[in-house]
């Protein structure tokens, strides 16, 4: 039997009420890709991802993750599924290596505080690695809310707009993880107005919107967001 892809839309509905936010979109992910989705602000984009994270029932159409119907509550999928969306989900009250070491333990990973240096380094948070989430700056909140997301393992890994708040050099180093990532077998999907982005590590990309939603190139996509009227 061969193996489903990673995530499989067939003229998949989001919204909210029933009420679809958008045009039907269809897609397939497949392991070691990265698919966006791109589009204005208030197209869609993260109410697709909500639904592929089991946040949103769809309002139609097919969506399945790993073959079957999201079920957010089940192990299998939880183990599988690593996300970093657009809200500060960190525990207040928690260092940075607490947090992470926290991420890392609750997940498996062995030689969990080895594996957190590394990331610590990796995104500049080795200085405030002491700090609780109050004392960084938003910059640096939004690294932690990353570093946490590579801190565990995964086989799909779900991004909204991650390059908000980062300054060049982290972008630079985010791209260079993703194509790690894709490289290593890994599934990414993630919504991103960063045309150099797309560039840097998509494979394809849904434009998202009201009347159809089509399938597009990195490329194209990243000059439709770049031509995009200010
Ligand atoms: N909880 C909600 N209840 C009802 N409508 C919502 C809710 N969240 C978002 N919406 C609406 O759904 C539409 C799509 O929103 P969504 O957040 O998916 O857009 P987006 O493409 O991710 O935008 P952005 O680029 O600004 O992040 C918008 O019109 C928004 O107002």
């Amino acid at each position: 039997m061969s193996t489903p892809p990673v995530i499989r839309a067939q003229d998949l509905l989001v919204g909210y009420g029933g009420e679809p936010v958008c045009a039907p979109v269809t897609f397939t992910l497949e392991p070691g890709s990265v698919l966006g989705l791109v589009g204005p602000n208030g197209s869609g984009k993260s109410t697709i991802l909500r639904a592929v994270l089991g946040l949103l029932d769809p309002a139609g159409g097919t969506l399945e993750v790993f073959g079957a119907e999201v079920d957010e509550r089940q192990v299998a999928y939880r183990t599988r599924v690593s996300s970093v969306l657009d809200d500060d989900a960190y525990f207040p009250a928690l260092t940075v290596a607490e947090h992470l070491y926290l991420t890392a333990r609750g997940h498996g990973v062995r030689g969990a505080q080895e594996v957190v240096d590394g990331i610590l380094e990796e995104f500049g948070l080795a200085a405030h690695a002491a700090s609780l989430p109050a004392a960084l700056s938003s910059g640096q909140r939004r690294r932690l809310l990353l570093a946490a997301g590579f801190v565990r393992p995964r086989t799909l890994l779900v991004l909204d707009e991650p390059e908000q708040r980062l300054d060049r050099r982290m972008q630079d180093a985010l791209a260079q993880r993703l194509r790690d990532e894709r490289a290593a077998g890994g599934a990414v999907l993630l919504a991103t107005h960063d045309p150099g982005l797309l560039r840097a590590v998509a494979d394809a990309a849904v434009l998202v919107g009201d009347d159809e939603s089509p399938l597009l190139s990195a490329d194209e996509a990243a000059d439709v967001i770049a031509q995009a009227p200010r």
